[in-house]
């Protein structure tokens, strides 16, 4: 049988829906956020500022950010439930699964008493209130998560720090320097929100059966996790440690294509000439490498970027400065995606209350082109079948 000539393996260049969120424009290269441009905001606002603006479609007012803080520090503590789920783990579970986890039990705290299926999805107000907490409680794990394996103990957070600031915090026990907090708080912004990536999707596709939000999340933070998407942030760390120096990368480069291995880093689905978001966090990273003084980190990646753009054409993705970036930081690498879901978890929830609001459920068709009809030896057709296979539409209920 042969597949019909219209079909969009991956779904590439289809569009699904409309949505007010976000515009990725691959022309301009541009990104906007509810119609700001992403390095506008990054340059400007604070990361509880976004994420108020991509849930509402506007900044918020001086009050409502007070609220929103309000709400946000309220909810900050890891909650011992879900500090206990985090410690049934083995330690060497990947954070992304333990942030996974978490997620899942405090979904499961969040609905508890809800006792028909018919009732999970909640109301707009129930689901920006979960957005919200959910929001608030993701740094807590992430920190917990880095700290749990080095074996220390969490750290109580502080009500006197904005989001990254607390953030840095609650992961390293001590104040983070200004301007290590500035480059954090943009990094957060810019990995917020962008349309309908395969994380933002798959939770769309939950939302769209009328299941809950952290059922959305829980899935999301499942695509997020691959390489070709969020892990890729991850596995540009690991790159730049494989090879360890910038007088290494022409021959590396020659070896990885020589095996047709995949730049981590590099490409993307929709940006053909570069990430509208890499120049704000190519800044953000320059920023760190003079702040800690690392020169070799620049090498490496400036050198990994011009030979691999030459070679191929192919340009970085956010990814690929967010990695050292993180490193310098002091985070973990396996730590870098769950960054990323602290951040994204806005963008999806922000996308699962417009998907309830304006649901179709997501099921597409597929091109069937396995064996043709056959029949189990030994089978023997009873009456209602041989009916159905007459009346294939009456059977069907059609
Ligand atoms: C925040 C984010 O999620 S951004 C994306 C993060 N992911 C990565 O950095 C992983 C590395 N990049 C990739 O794998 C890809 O560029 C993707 C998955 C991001 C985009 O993929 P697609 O749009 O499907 O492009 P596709 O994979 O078809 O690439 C087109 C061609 O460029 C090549 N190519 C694309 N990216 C890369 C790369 N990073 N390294 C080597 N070759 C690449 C492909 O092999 C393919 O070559 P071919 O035509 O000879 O087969
Ligand atoms: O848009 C995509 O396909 C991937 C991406 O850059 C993101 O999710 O930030």
């Amino acid at each position: 049988m042969t597949a019909p000539t219209d079909i969009k393996k991956g779904l590439a260049g289809v569009v699904v829906d409309t949505t007010a969120i976000s515009k990725v424009n691959p022309e301009t290269n541009s990104l906007l956020y509810r119609g700001y441009p992403v390095q506008e905001l990054a340059a400007t606002q604070p990361f509880e500022a976004v994420a108020h603006l991509l849930w509402h479609g506007e900044l918020p007012t001086a009050d409502e950010l007070a609220d929103l803080r309000r709400e946000e520090r309220a909810h900050r503590a890891l909650a011992p439930r879900v500090r206990a789920a985090i410690d049934l783990l083995p330690l060497d579970t990947h954070p992304m699964d333990e942030v996974r986890t978490a997620v899942s039990v405090i979904g499961a705290i969040e609905t508890a008493g809800i006792d028909s299926v018919l009732e999970v999805g909640g109301s707009p107000a129930d689901n920006l209130a979960r957005s919200i907490r959910l929001f608030a409680a993701l740094p807590a794990i992430v920190a917990y998560g880095q700290r749990r394996r080095r074996g220390l103990e969490p750290i109580e957070p502080r009500d006197d720090l904005d989001y990254a600031a607390n953030f840095l915090w609650m992961t390293f026990g001590e104040e983070a320097d200004p301007v290590v907090v500035d480059a954090f708080n943009r990094s957060m912004i810019l990995y917020a929100e962008h349309s309908f990536n395969a994380s933002t999707f798959t939770a769309r596709v939950v939302t769209s059966t009328l299941s809950d939000l952290h059922s959305a999340v829980v899935a999301a933070i499942g695509a997020l996790k691959g390489p070709l998407h969020g892990g890729a942030n991850e596995a540009v760390q690991h790159t730049l440690d494989e090879i360890g120096d910038a007088s290494r990368v022409g021959a590396w480069l020659d070896d990885a294509l020589a095996q047709k291995r995949k730049i981590m880093g590099f490409g993307h689905r929709v940006y053909k000439r570069g990430d509208s978001r890499v120049p704000t966090m190519q800044a953000a990273l320059d920023t760190l490498v003079a702040h800690y003084d690392r020169p070799d980190v620049a090498e490496l990646t400036h050198a990994l970027e011009a030979e691999f753009v030459a070679r191929k054409g192919i340009y970085p993705n956010l990814d690929f400065p967010s990695g050292p970036a993180y490193a310098l930081i002091g985070f973990d690498t396996l730590t870098f995606t769950p960054l990323f879901v602290a951040s994204r978890v806005t963008g999806w929830t922000a996308h699962i209350l417009e998907q309830a609001a304006s649901n179709a459920l997501i099921r597409p068709l597929s091109a069937y082109d396995g064996p043709a009809e056959r029949h189990v030896e030994g089978y023997v057709p009873d009456a209602a079948a041989l009916a159905a296979a007459e009346r294939p539409e009456e059977a069907l209920g059609a």
